[in-house]
């Protein structure tokens, strides 16, 4: 038999708890490995969960290379033995004579045969079979039908030359059986994330770099609007200001006249309608900065140019000495000055969220500009919510905290944020139920090798595209960025300082060009900056955290301690990442002097002046 791969797939609550009781599918890949030549074997344990039992069928259906999968287990009468019911749905041809061998095989050594369920049946190029749960059931089942696999395997691919082989063996010419040689290799690779084979114990996901992580991420996120076009063709309404407003607290009057004593004839507040009424050259109105002129008055005398002569008996001014001479215009804006009918609103782009509804409001609208909806996750089982009480092996949750605070610092709002344990399930209906109304997900946690890593392969699961498993950086390895059409998911390491880092170099921009910003915008500012500090470098590119010093107008970064991606603290008077590069054999470290890039995280980023 040419070199194909078996999957022996262990289905089993207690065996996914506690592998090391997992009997029959260990038997199976010995019986394999003594049976055929070449063979490669992969096995894997679930637990009796339907949905569990065919994503890793699918998984394996999908493989080329992968043509017979031998399940154990779940086959029988028990309210959890679902085995056949989660291979039937995926198999497109079933084969129930196999499984009538199968079953003719067993009932021969005992009547229990008869309470197994077992289907057998083809899934694209590869073929499944049941068998039940004991090591004495699949040696058994898998006696009764082992010589017809390689004959089936080939039927099933289409290979004329070796079906042609199989039939002469049949009929008696002498060739090599097929089906007396040793297996070259039996691989066991029970967890859940790599592809199968030997290097199955890696992450079967590249290590890209940042920038091409960025490419990627700019590539695929559509925007929710064109937030410049939409800027620009804005026209003001209205004018500012819309009459014309004294820009003095003081007395309107008209440039005509002299200075000197002037009579008081109103008072005119900001607010009140402008005042129609004559007015004489020797007369004047107060008012405030702000209020619009009469009707008659062309000019604005501040307070600090007059002095008050008399009070009627109402203690109302009601004459005063101007001392300087009026001039037409003197201290009154006109209308529209500030912002004229039909002028463009914003005189160029800029998409800070401060400028973009400030201004708007001030020509009496509000931002119609459709934002990216953002919830925030965080997974695992061990997470307390701030006012919980302290419980042993677990810790506080920082991460959804810190994402949303993170969201609101940067001007978008967070639609949610859940809490999940690390469940398949949970996290499935959970990415379900928030897709329905967000554009994005930022999770944190979850995305790494350990078999309680549930979120690529949800992902996977939910037929979102995974176009970044891993980054080539750290903190923040495991960065994941997935889609599912406008739909897209940043799957940041549970490590805080992990989830801050990724969350600044990649969720936010990708947030921000989603909201319509200028590519280059969407990034954090990158400054220049001379490190303090000698530091090791490490073997990936490091994004380290520094507080800036101006020393006689130079910046300078100081490490903010222990680097560690779990130690949150790392955040404390962090101003900005230090970009150090990849160690190399020709230089491994940073000297006290160098230059640097470093993104800027905050505003407030100069921690002190020296
Ligand atoms: N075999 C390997 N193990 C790990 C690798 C690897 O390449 N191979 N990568 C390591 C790196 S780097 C990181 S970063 C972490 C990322 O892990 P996950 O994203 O899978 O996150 P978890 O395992 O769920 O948690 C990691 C760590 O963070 C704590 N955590 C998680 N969520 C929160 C939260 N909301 N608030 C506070 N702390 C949180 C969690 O308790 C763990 O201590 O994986 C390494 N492993
Ligand atoms: O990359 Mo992990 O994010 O080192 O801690
Ligand atoms: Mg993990």
């Amino acid at each position: 038999m040419e070199a194909i791969t078996f999957g022996v797939l262990t289905i089993s609550d207690t065996c996914y708890q506690a592998p090391a009781k997992d009997k029959s599918g260990p038997k199976l890949v010995r019986l394999i490995g003594e049976t055929f030549q070449n063979a490669e074997v992969i096995a894997s344990i679930v637990p009796d969960e339907q949905e569990l039992i065919q994503r890793e069928l699918r998984k394996w259906i999908a493989r080329e290379d992968l043509r017979v999968i031998l399940t154990t287990g779940g086959t029988g009468f028990a309210p959890r033995d679902v085995t056949p019911e989660a291979t039937k749905p995926l198999l497109e041809k079933e084969c129930p004579q196999l499984a009538l061998v199968i079953a003719l095989g067993s009932l021969q050594k005992t009547k229990f045969a008869a309470l197994s369920r077992g289907v057998c049946g083809i899934a694209g190029n590869t073929l499944i079979l049941n068998f039940p749960g004991s090591e004495k059931a699949v040696t058994e089942c898998f006696e009764a039908v082992s010589e017809l696999l390689p004959h089936a395997v080939h039927l099933i691919g289409d290979e004329v030359a070796l079906v042609r082989k199989i039939h002469a063996e049949v009929q008696g010419t002498p060739t090599q059986s097929a089906s007396t040689v040793i297996a070259r290799t039996a691989h066991v690779c029970p967890h859940k994330t790599g592809a199968g084979s030997d290097s199955d114990r890696n992450s079967p996901f590249p290590m890209l770099p940042v920038q091409e992580v960025l490419s990627i991420i700019f590539d695929t996120v559509k925007r929710t609007s064109d937030l410049e076009k939409l800027l620009w063709q804005q026209t003001s309404p209205v004018n500012i200001p819309p009459f014309r407003a004294s820009i003095k607290d003081g007395y309107a009057m008209k440039s005509t006249g002299f200075s000197g004593t002037k009579r008081v004839v109103g008072y005119i507040a900001a607010g009140s309608a402008p005042n129609p009424s004559p007015l004489a050259e020797d007369e004047c109105f107060k008012i405030n900065t702000g209020a619009p002129l009469p009707l008659e008055a062309d000019c604005v005398v501040q307070v600090e140019d007059t002095k008050l002569l008399q009070r009627d008996k109402h203690g109302q001014e009601s004459l005063v000495d101007i001392l300087v001479e009026p001039q037409a215009g003197l201290d009154v804006r006109a209308i529209g000055h500030d912002l004229s009918t039909q002028d463009r609103i914003f005189p160029f782009p800029d998409a800070s969220p401060v400028v973009v509804k400030s201004l708007l409001a001030s020509v009496g609208k509000r931002s119609s500009v459709r934002r990216p909806k953002v919830a925030i996750v965080s997974t695992g089982s061990e997470l307390l919510a701030p006012h919980d009480q302290p419980v042993a092996g677990k810790i506080y949750d920082s991460n959804t905290t810190m994402l949303e605070e993170l969201l609101l610092y940067f001007g978008f709002d967070c639609i949610q944020t859940t809490v999940l344990s690390d469940s398949f399930d949970e996290t499935k209906l959970a990415l379900v139920n928030l897709f329905e109304t967000v554009d994005f997900v930022i999770c944190s946690g979850g995305v790494s090798m350990g078999d309680k890593d549930f979120v690529k392969p949800v992902l996977e699961h939910l037929q979102f595209k995974l176009h970044c498993g891993r980054v080539n950086m750290k903190p923040g390895k495991p960065m994941t960025f997935a889609s599912r059409e406008q739909k897209y998911f940043f799957g940041l390491p549970g490590n805080p300082v992990s989830a801050f880092v990724t969350f600044h170099l990649f969720a936010l921009p990708a947030i921000r060009w989603a909201a319509g910003w200028d590519r280059s915008k969407c990034t954090l500012p990158v400054l220049q900056v001379k490190l303090l500090n000698e530091l090791p470098l490490d073997g990936r590119p490091e994004y380290v955290r520094a507080s800036v010093v101006s020393k006689n107008g130079e910046l300078q970064a100081r490490i903010v301690g222990d680097q560690i991606s779990s130690r949150l603290q790392s955040i404390v008077g962090a101003d900005v990442l230090l970009h150090l590069p990849g160690r190399t054999s020709e230089r491994t470290s940073a000297r006290a002097g160098e230059v640097f890039s470093a993104s800027v995280l905050r505003y407030d980023f100069i921690s002190k002046y020296e």
